[in-house]
């Protein structure tokens, strides 16, 4: 048990809680310097029950394979490979919030406003979703980083399967927007999450 209060716990759990830390902050601080902080709520932190739950496993995890199993939290090389994972997806989607501005909304828009444009330049050249792209690099990262093989397996499977089924619905709202234009868009332009058209 007193590997808990170790070297490797003690850099891989700092790491994990400032990677958290950051990626919530920011998405609440560019929520509310894009659209204006009377626009923004606790919402924009993005904190879910499901979402507590999955990160409460995934410590629950940590600790208890750091006490009975300490040498697989040893391998240095997986734990970088998912901090460079973390660094990744944060910077893409990050890029995706700050190239789509007004456009880019948590919550997925039903109707169109004025201010919506379809934005295809900057990262959004690349990928049609890179916010997700960037989310699900982000989130498998930080198990990754935690040497966690569940939970990285649970978090590549749950977020793969959330975005899944929301992509079709968001473009749907979206082809009824920017209609030949959307269409001609998806047709050059990769989803950004492997196995979704
Ligand atoms: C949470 S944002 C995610 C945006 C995009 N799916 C991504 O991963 O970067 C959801 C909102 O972005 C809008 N959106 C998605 N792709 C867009 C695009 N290429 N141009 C403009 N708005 C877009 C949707 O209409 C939706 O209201």
């Amino acid at each position: 048990m007193t590997e808990i209060f170790g070297y490797t716990a003690c850099r891989q759990l700092s790491q994990m809680f400032l990677a958290v830390f950051f990626f919530h902050s920011s998405e609440y601080v560019l929520a509310a310097a894009i659209h204006g902080r009377s626009k923004v709520n606790l919402g924009s932190l993005l904190i879910s029950k499901a979402y507590v739950f999955a990160m409460m496993f995934s410590w629950l995890e940590y600790v208890v394979e750091i006490a009975l199993f300490p040498g697989l939290k040893e391998y240095w090389w997986i734990s970088n490979l998912g901090l460079v994972m973390v660094i990744i997806g944060e910077i893409i989607r990050k890029l995706a919030i700050i190239t789509a501005g007004l456009s880019f909304t948590h919550l997925i828009k039903v109707y169109h406003e004025e201010h919506h444009n379809l934005i295809t330049h900057g990262v959004y050249r690349f990928f049609r979703h890179p916010s997700y792209t960037g989310f699900l690099i982000w989130s498998v990262g930080t198990q990754i980083m935690l040497c966690n093989p569940i939970s990285a397996t649970g978090f590549a499977i749950v977020v793969w399967r959330f975005f899944a089924q929301r992509i079709p619905y968001e473009e749907f709202f979206l082809r009824q927007f920017f209609g030949s234009k959307y269409e001609e868009y998806a047709l050059r332009t990769p989803s950004g999450v492997p196995f979704v058209k």
